[in-house]
């Protein structure tokens, strides 16, 4: 574990400064849940970070865990020891000055292909999101208030989610990894078994499945499954950019009675501008806009209709509040992203999505896949909601114990788990699978 330290002073709660950083960079188990790119591997890295502020007030966030991450979090935390917890603007400004740029990025679509654009930029924003979201725990910590009251208050009590379906093999390829139990949906009726134990075990009211795994006419199969098993339920598809123009407009047209939105079927804004023209299946984003200045051509050109927000790649949680400002005045709608994360994270989206009054969809959560987690507690969807806590801070307490465990699996790695790649992982079951080019259908 890293540490950077300086003295404070307490002081009333809004001159607490920064007195300590912590960084521990983790490898958690996930899943193999198969995507357009391959199968996620045995285990996946995120960082969890600690402000200490000058009061022994302890604050924590989390954020991605690849060593990009981690090479940025470094000086950050570094130089963040005397600042005021309560400067949130202030972080951003140091962030650009100690950061620097990120080695080997460029604005093209990162490797794994899921996250959209890589600049420089967004993996600082990145970054910056665990420590904000540290910052405000700690500083709702020492204020006794909830972070959504330091965000401006909750316009609602409980979050919704829907559940987060993907087709699955039952064991890791490279047979690494406890079993979840949880089996294969490698078709139809696997793919609507999972969706009836998320729906009994969790309550959820909408689906969305992970495709791009197999070739359209199955996936819409799998949708046809899924409407048929449960009438009247927002269905959602997302083949992470998979398929062309033609083929995503003919899913529409083969789906348009069922779908709440149909999201990145095509990679580009240029391609889902052609998709959005040519049918009225809304069309939902966490690729072509991830970053401000995607926001422009997108909106203008009618390319997306939902932005699925992550506050890690936007900068934290007041920067999702003025995304969704962004949004509201053009009239798109305003939904949350995931990717493989722990509490800490689940607690930071469902306080800033109760802030947001243009929420208008169901979040995304790969919560449920996860067996592991950092906090006491973990949380509990009922009714396919999250209650808002009105606890100081976060409402989450850290786990050292099972940090400490987490951790020690990440010292212990060889490397292959320290970067996500779900091509690597692919190919242990498949040893000539190579990323597919996009459009692959
Ligand atoms: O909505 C999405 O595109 C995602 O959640 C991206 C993720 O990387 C997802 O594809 C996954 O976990 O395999
Ligand atoms: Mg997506």
């Amino acid at each position: 574990m890293k540490t950077a330290s300086s003295s404070g002073s307490p002081g009333p709660a809004g001159a607490l400064s920064v007195a300590e950083v912590r960084l521990t960079p983790i490898l958690i188990a996930d899943p193999p849940l198969l995507n357009t790119q391959g199968v996620h591997q045995p285990y996946t890295p995120r960082l969890i970070i600690e402000v200490v502020t000058s009061d022994g007030t302890i604050g924590v966030g989390e954020t991605y865990g690849d060593t990009r991450y981690l090479d940025l979090a470094a000086p950050l935390a570094k130089a963040l020891p005397g600042h005021p917890v309560s400067d949130l603007n202030g972080l951003f400004t140091l962030a650009e000055q100690v950061c620097g740029a990120p080695a080997e990025v460029s604005d093209s679509v990162d490797v794994g292909g899921l996250r959209g654009v890589q600049t420089a930029d967004k993996l600082r924003l990145s970054v910056i999101s665990g420590f904000e979201v540290a910052c405000l725990d700690a500083l709702g910590k020492a204020t006794g208030l909830p972070v959504h009251a330091l965000l401006g208050g909750k316009v609602r009590d409980a979050v919704d989610y829907s559940a987060y379906l993907f087709y699955r093999y039952a064991e890791h390829p490279q047979g690494q990894g406890e079993s979840d139990g949880w089996g294969a949906a490698l078709d139809p009726a696997g793919v609507v078994a999972q969706a009836r134990r998320f729906a009994d075990r969790y309550g959820f009211g909408s689906f969305k499945l992970k495709g791009g795994v197999f070739p359209p006419e199955q996936e819409i199969a799998a949708i046809r499954a899924l409407a048929a098993a449960f009438p009247g339920r927002p269905l959602r598809l997302d083949p992470n950019g998979a398929w062309s123009v033609e083929t995503s407009l003919a899913v529409a047209r083969e789906l348009a009675d069922v779908l709440e939105y149909l999201e990145d079927p095509a990679s580009t804004t240029e391609r889902m501008a052609q998709v959005a023209a040519g049918t009225q299946v809304p069309l939902a984003t966490n690729m072509c806009v991830t970053t401000v200045p995607e926001i422009e051509e997108a909106f203008r050109r009618g390319a997306v209709q939902v932005v699925l927000s992550d506050h890690h790649y936007w900068g934290g949680l007041r920067r999702t509040q003025q995304l969704a400002a962004i949004c509201r005045a053009f009239g798109v709608g305003l939904s949350m992203h995931s990717n493989t994360h722990l509490g800490i994270s689940l607690a930071a989206m469902t306080h800033v999505a109760a802030t947001v009054p243009n929420l208008d969809y169901a979040c995304d959560s790969h919560y449920p896949w996860q067996t592991e987690d950092v906090i006491t507690e973990r949380h509990v969807f009922t009714g396919g909601a999250l209650t808002v806590s009105d606890r100081p801070g976060l409402g989450v307490e850290l786990d050292r114990e099972a940090l400490r465990a987490l951790h020690r699996r990440w010292l212990d790695d060889d490397g292959s788990m320290r970067e996500r790649d779900d091509a690597a992982a692919m190919r242990k079951a498949d040893p000539d699978w190579r990323t597919p080019q996009v459009p692959r259908w």
